[in-house]
């Protein structure tokens, strides 16, 4: 007999197999019609017409979804030869003219032009155990009862048997050793089929070798007849029962394996011996079967149940490994796919013969068969070579592993480690870089956000200004007599809220060039600026080399409020006034500043300078910028102020005064249109007198900060705690927990109201008596410009009313935000700080004798 050569299988791998994708291997092999089926007339309905198509003769009827033709690998019709067994097909397939086996004389016709040669190189001996292709691989029968599944794998068998010690003999050089084993899966138990004892196997599921039978009887034939005779014992087992379709139906599934090991003699017993293993399965499927064909009931219905679902659960894991092996395989689903698994698209090289009758009667179920032989050949395979190392070979391998991770383990520096550090260190920078972007990125988001409320509250704030100032003409006379030191205030005051690019490019030279009007306020140097001011990147280097982020992420809560303090019908009557004097004297005011020099040297440029440096002072020392002005100030600002507009030109969060021009070119159109007085005006402000400046007092602003921030800040400091208290008789500046306001506040008796609700300011002004004013400042943190609206309220009201001054002198700072929240309170605190020192002392004797 002849067998497929090493050259052939060569050519076979190079032009077909070798480099492609291998997949299952599908042949269809179609038996003649039987003797029953000729009796009752049954036609052929199927052909093969080639060797590798297989077709439906008959025309189907419209609309049919079936194919009529279907291609495989190779297909074969027996009948063509008119012999039983495959062994003699192949044998005249490969090339003998003549051939005989079992007695029977095979003669080579026109039709062994057929080559099936992947399925004859899968099931050659050089497949299963050369060096170069020592893989696992099984050899399934396929099929619906009676079709000749046991016929064919019974003629495979033995001619796979056969090949398997011709190429033994062949290859003196390797020592084999050959291992059999079979069992049937009989109604889902696990029989062994060369055991008599016919009890049930357990399945066992060992992390190596994957699923296993236990106690599964292993022989080891001697030689071939040897094997012959195993097989013929397994074939006595196996349950077989007549059916009406199959006079000796096979029962169960019956599974063959050979397990081959091959060693190179000369490397035996050396250290670097290796043995090739490779086991090959022969699978005899139990044939699927309708019952009402099968005629079966009682036991034969029971087995045919059993095979019929073990049957569909193959087909399921067939359909499944053929789309891709995606989702679940249900390998557990049946005794039959567990054992398989392995082999079925695993490391393993797979055929399917899948046998057919070509009988109109099982035209269904001949369709099934091709629709599984169809799926079947879809999926692919990773067959591997299985290489077993000996005992010390393996040793070896592991103590040079051990090693290496021992060299590892001892120097951390080694290429590998270093490797492993470099890159979680550049996994470190990116997280670092991603968690900064963030951050900026949540910045920008409550920027936005700021922006927006910013706008909102600016139309409320326009409207209620303008409200104002209608309701404050009738006081505008009042002042006249004090334009002067309203201009003076003017230039002290209203400077004071410039923008903060304005602060970094001045400051220095002010600071320097001014040291009168820091006297002015007194707001120490050494005083350490809050760290929510930022407003200003240049006055206080310490913060910006510090780089503190925390700064940062407060700049953006703290607004710097800008309040013009200029009253429209003031302003005529002082450009009237400054006509006369000469343009050197005069003092550049809030445009002059902002867009230019003032002349150097000059006086103006002098007092102004002053004057923005201790404006600047306050407003980076407080974020409570209404309050700026000191009591000699403010004493002529109650003068004025009647009939001033408060305009609101720059309310921002820090950041966005640098980022935003379009906000700024907005804010400044508004300025416009509430009346600010004309340019020239700004530009020609007299200078300070200089007795304003003798009459400040000093203040020891930063020590009061320190010590009320101190206070607060601890945190055992009661809820309800007075942060401050009395400074004398006339000013009253604490710091209340809401729950403590009503105690503080005034009696209704001395409380009589002067302004009633409904003002504009009710939420401000929370009561306002003879002897109090009681300002409710919400959170700046959490809504900036409403509490910088209040501010402006509170202002407005203190200078429209007619109680007298020292009376409201008196402020309670509300406080009703969080005592956890440390930002909050600083900045609380230091508004506070700013309000005692504004209105402590002396201060408050110029603003009783001013009034
Ligand atoms: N190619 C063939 N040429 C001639 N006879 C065949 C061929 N295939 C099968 N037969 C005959 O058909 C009958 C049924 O064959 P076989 O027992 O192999 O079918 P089966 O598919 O194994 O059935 P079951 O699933 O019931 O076990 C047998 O008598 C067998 O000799």
């Amino acid at each position: 007999m002849g067998t497929i050569g090493g050259e052939e299988m060569a050519r076979w791998e190079k032009d077909e197999g070798g480099a492609k994708e291998e997949r299952i291997v599908v042949s269809v092999r179609m038996r003649p019609l039987n003797a029953k089926e000729m009796e009752k007339s049954d036609p052929s309905d199927w052909d093969c017409i080639n060797d590798t198509t297989v077709v439906f003769k008959n025309s189907l009827p419209e609309r049919s979804v079936f194919p009529t033709a279907y291609t495989f690998e190779s297909t074969f019709n027996s009948l063509h030869y008119g012999l039983p067994h495959l062994p003699i097909l192949i044998s005249l397939l490969l090339g003998d003219d003549q051939t005989e086996y079992s007695g029977v004389t095979a003669t080579r016709d026109e039709s062994t032009t057929k080559e099936p040669k992947k399925l004859l190189f899968q099931l050659s001996a050089e497949s299963m155990v050369s060096a170069k292709h020592s893989l696992d691989s099984s050899i399934f029968a396929y099929g619906q009862t009676s079709s000749g599944k046991t016929y064919t794998m019974a003629g495979i068998t033995e001619y796979t048997m056969e090949d398997i010690y011709d190429y033994i003999k062949k290859h003196e050089e390797r020592e084999f050793v050959l291992r059999f084993s079979a069992m049937e899966i009989y109604n889902e138990a696990v029989r062994d089929l060369l055991s008599s004892d016919g009890s049930p196997l357990r399945l066992l599921d060992d992390p190596e070798r994957g699923t296993v039978v236990e106690k599964l009887t292993e022989e080891t034939p001697r030689d071939q007849w040897h094997l012959r005779e195993l097989l013929s014992t397994c074939a006595e087992q196996r349950q077989v029962e007549e059916t009406s379709l199959n006079e000796t139906s096979s029962r169960s599934h019956q599974i063959l394996r050979l397990t081959i090991e091959s060693t190179a003699r000369e490397s035996k017993g050396r250290d670097s011996s290796s043995t090739l293993l490779a086991a090959v399965n022969f699978v005899d499927l139990a044939g699927s079967e309708r019952a009402s064909q099968a005629s079966s009931a009682g036991n034969r219905l029971k087995e045919g149940c059993h095979i019929n679902r073990s049957l569909l659960t193959l087909g399921t894991v067939i359909r499944k490994l053929s789309k891709g092996r995606t989702g679940h395989i249900p390998y557990r689903d049946s005794k039959l796919t567990r054992i398989l698994q392995p082999f079925l698209g695993g490391n393993a090289r797979t055929a399917i013969i899948c046998t057919m009758s070509p009988a109109r009667s099982h035209i269904e179920q001949s369709r099934n068969t091709l629709l599984f032989a169809s799926c079947a050949k879809q999926v692919a395979i990773n067959a591997q070579v299985n290489v077993v190392m000996s005992d010390k070979a393996l040793v070896k391998h592991l103590q040079r592993e051990l090693a290496r991770l021992e060299h590892e383990l001892r120097y951390p520096g080694s290429a590998s480690c270093t490797h492993h550090s470099d890159a979680l260190r550049d996994k470190d920078t990116q997280i670092k870089k991603m968690e900064r972007e963030i951050k900026e990125l949540m910045q920008q988001r409550d920027l936005a956000q700021s922006r927006l409320e910013d706008l909102l509250h600016a139309v409320v704030d326009e409207q209620s200004s303008r409200q104002w100032e209608d309701s404050s003409q009738s006081s505008a006379s009042h002042a006249r007599g004090e334009c002067e030191d309203a201009l003076s205030i003017s230039a002290a005051s209203a400077i004071a809220y410039q923008i903060p690019d304005f602060y970094s490019s001045r400051f220095d030279v002010s600071k320097e060039s001014n040291e009168q009007s820091k006297r002015h306020i007194e707001l120490p140097d050494k005083m350490e600026p809050p760290r929510w001011s930022i407003s200003s990147p240049t006055l206080y280097e310490p913060i910006q080399q510090q780089g503190n982020e925390d700064t940062e992420e407060h700049c953006k809560e703290v607004r710097c409020v800008e309040i013009h303090a200029l009253s429209t019908t003031r302003s005529e009557e002082f450009n009237l006034l400054l006509n006369d004097e000469s343009e050197s004297d005069l003092l550049p005011l809030i445009d002059e500043d902002r867009l230019g020099d003032p002349a150097p040297g000059s006086e103006g440029d002098a007092h102004l300078r002053g004057a923005v440096e201790q404006s600047i002072d306050i407003e980076t020392k407080t974020t409570d910028n209404i309050f700026k002005p000191c009591p000699q100030e403010l004493n002529s600002v109650q003068k004025t102020m009647s009939s001033r507009e408060l305009i609101l030109t720059r309310s921002r969060s820090c950041k966005a005064s640098l980022m935003n021009g379009s906000i700024l070119s907005w804010l400044e159109h508004v300025e416009q249109d509430n009346k600010t007085p004309p340019k020239i005006f700004r530009e020609k402000l007299p200078g300070r007198p200089e007795e304003d400046e003798r009459r400040l007092p000093a203040s020891d602003c930063d020590v009061e900060s320190e010590k009320l921030s101190a206070e607060v800040t601890s945190s055992d400091m009661p809820k309800t705690e007075t942060v401050g208290g009395e400074v004398d008789d006339h000013v009253n500046a604490s710091f209340l927990a809401e729950d403590d306001r009503q105690k503080q506040l005034p009696s209704d008796q001395e409380a009589q109201g002067v302004l009633s609700e409904g003002h504009g300011a009710e939420k401000s002004i929370e009561n306002v008596g003879k002897d109090a004013v009681l300002c409710s400042l919400e959170s700046p943190s959490r809504w900036p410009l409403e509490f910088e609206r209040k501010q402006r309220e509170i202002i407005q009201l203190w200078h429209a009313c007619d109680v007298p001054l020292v009376h409201r002198a008196c402020f309670f700072l509300l406080f009703d935000g969080d005592p956890a929240d440390s930002f909050y309170m600083e900045v609380e605190c230091r508004r506070l700080s700013f309000l005692r020192n504004t209105f402590s002392r002396g201060n408050v004797g110029d603003l009783v004798a001013s009034r």
